[in-house]
């Protein structure tokens, strides 16, 4: 599922307590890993290309600064927006027939993602076309009307924004006073900051096979039995004992029965796949490769070679042989493995307990929108999402822009994770942050510099509980689960960080001046083709995509390799997992 995570082999952990998670793991570093194991290991989806991609990123124009020097660079000031949540306006693209043609399957331009035809994308109007805001919108233009604890925000020690200097309580606004600027945390600091939130799962329990599927190993899977248990057939034909021809005796080997009777020099017996053969038998013969006579002597039409299509006693394993390490998700490959290898029930992290809370007056659970009221898109949406990041999922209870009820739920919750939608910003009906510091809860993470999605937020309650804070934005809250829930959820669930997967785009992807960007992708022959319809407000480009891309702030040039994350279903993405 999502990444980019360290490679186990690196960064391998089930919990946050491994010291080398506490390693620097920006967007750099992350894809100089994941080269590496590009290198090490040819087998990978996002198998990133050549090294002509590299050095063409390194090229520097004669009359001009590299890519990187100018993405580091502070956009021009005419590119400046008036205010720091605003992109610059999109200059001009040049007429290009192969990105006509990938725009026709793919259409993407994030600066574009209204319908072609419509106005163009402004990302202060978050990905609509420009239009006049709704009364609701009107009102987040009012001071943010609580002031937090900014002390309690946790950063990790070294990091910028710790090492900023300023006062570690910023002024209380007054009516003339502009609002408090709201301290993001860059995006992978935040996931960094998730990951160690918490040291690691629930006790481990024992839950039999059919219970464990998803689940993560506890303890190794070591084997309880040699496997093949006994020399078994690989193929329906004879077991024979010593060269040819042989003496067919009367009978056969079947597949469970017990051994049969062994076999003397010259002596063949019929033999099933899967049987065992008797003792003394020196190769299978299968049965297109031999013919017997009158007298019931087997001839070889083809010679097998001593030991043939017998799979020897422990081929596979030893008993006490290591199969899988302590972390590895209970796949179905894994459920059958270990029942071949003896298992009637698996030492598993339980899987952590999230509780979704479902904000908003103006969301319908059925029904077609109507007078103001639009569907809930992310009551349907989480469930399944959190499952997969090794949730599981107690309640999604809808609780309307209700701050008391809001403040009894998380209060009452024996979740250990609670996720809310909506009521993130600070407008008047947004009512997480009030009800947070109500409870005396700790920010871990307040604001992301990503977008879309950046007033996600992260909180610890006094009880040790954890609070993801989704955006209502639906795609928003996406980039949310996969910033701040995954990392968080990962290690509750006692996985290991899957290995980062980068991927060359196909075209270039426009950034935001100083924010990443999480841009939904399909990948066509190994290559990410952002996709349309893409604003935060949307669903539609991320169902129809395989990843998302990680798109550094100044954007992505077309060749250049980015950090992507999984979703739920990216490994049923390009076909090229299943060989
Ligand atoms: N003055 C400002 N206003 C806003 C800012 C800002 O920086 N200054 N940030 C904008 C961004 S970015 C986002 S994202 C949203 C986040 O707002 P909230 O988390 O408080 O979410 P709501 O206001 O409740 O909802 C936002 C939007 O999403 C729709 N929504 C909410 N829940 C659902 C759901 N379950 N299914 C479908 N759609 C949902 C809701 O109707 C709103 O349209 O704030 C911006 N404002
Ligand atoms: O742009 Mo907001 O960040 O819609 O998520």
């Amino acid at each position: 599922m999502t990444a980019p995570h360290g490679t186990p082999s690196r960064r391998g952990r089930t919990n946050g307590e491994d010291p080398s998670v506490d390693e620097d793991f920006g967007a750099e570093e992350a894809l100089a890993l994941v080269r590496d194991d590009a290198r090490r290991e040819p087998r990978t989806r996002t198998q990133t290309r050549s090294g002509a991609r590299q050095d063409a990123r390194r090229d520097t124009p004669p009359d001009g600064p590299s890519h990187d020097e100018a993405r580091r660079a502070e956009p021009p000031a005419r590119d400046e927006p008036a205010g720091r949540d605003e992109a610059p306006r999109p200059t001009a693209r040049r007429d290009q027939p192969s990105r006509e043609r990938a725009r026709e399957q793919y259409p993407h331009d994030p600066y574009d993602q209204a319908p072609h035809g419509q106005a163009p994308y402004d990302q202060a109007t978050h990905g609509q076309a420009q239009q006049a805001p709704p009364a609701r919108e009107s009102a987040r233009t009012a001071a943010r009307p609580e002031v937090f604890d900014f002390d309690a925000v946790e950063e990790p020690p070294g990091t910028p924004t710790a090492a900023a200097p300023g006062p570690a309580r910023p002024p209380k606004p007054t009516p003339s006073s502009p609002p408090t600027p709201h301290p993001a945390t860059p995006w992978h600091q935040a996931r960094r900051i998730a990951e160690r939130a918490v040291a690691g799962g629930r006790a481990p329990e024992r839950v039999a096979l059919a219970e464990a599927g998803g689940l993560v190993l506890a303890a190794p899977l070591a084997a309880l039995t040699d496997l093949p248990p006994f020399d078994t057939s690989a193929m329906d034909g004879w077991a024979v004992a010593g060269p040819g021809p042989w003496q067919l005796r009367a009978g056969g080997a079947l597949a469970g029965h017990a051994e049969p009777k062994g076999l003397e020099d010259g002596e063949a017996v019929a033999i099933a796949t899967g049987a065992r053969v008797p003792y003394g038998s020196t190769a299978v013969l299968r049965s297109e490769h031999g013919q017997v006579d009158a007298r019931q002597r087997l001839h070889a039409v083809r010679e097998s070679g001593q030991g043939q299509d017998i799979r020897p006693r422990g081929q596979e394993c030893r008993s006490g042989d290591q199969l899988l390490p302590l972390g590895t998700v209970v796949t179905p490959a894994v459920l059958g493995l270990a029942a071949a290898a003896g298992y009637d029930g698996l030492l598993v992290v339980p899987r952590p307990r999230v509780e979704v809370l479902v904000l908003g007056d103006e969301l319908l659970t059925s029904g077609l929108p109507r007078e103001g009221l639009i569907r809930d898109a992310l009551g349907p949406m989480l469930p399944s999402w959190l499952r997969s990041l090794g949730a599981e999922v107690t309640a999604v209870h809808r609780l309307g822009d209700d701050a008391e009820a809001l403040r009894t739920a998380l209060a009452e919750s024996t979740a250990e994770v609670l996720v809310t939608t909506g009521g993130t910003a600070a407008g008047p009906l947004d009512h997480v942050h009030p009800t947070l510091r109500r409870l005396g809860a700790r920010l871990l993470v307040d604001g992301v510099e990503v977008r879309p999605g950046h007033p996600m937020l992260l909180a610890r309650l006094p009880d040790g509980r954890h609070l993801v804070g989704l955006p209502g934005n639906p795609l928003a809250a996406v980039s949310g689960l996969l910033t701040l829930a995954e990392p968080l959820l990962r290690v509750l669930s006692g996985r290991i960080a899957a290995r980062p997967g980068a991927v060359a785009l196909r075209e270039e992807v426009p950034g935001h001046p100083r924010d990443t960007r999480l841009v939904p992708a399909v990948l066509r022959e190994g290559e990410a083709v952002p996709l349309h319809f893409s604003g935060p407000a949307m669903l539609r480009g991320i169902a129809g995509a395989d990843v998302m891309v990680v798109v550094p702030p100044g954007g992505g040039r077309a060749g250049e390799e980015l950090l992507t994350l999984d979703l739920p279903w990216s490994a049923f993405g390009d076909g090229e997992c299943f060989t």
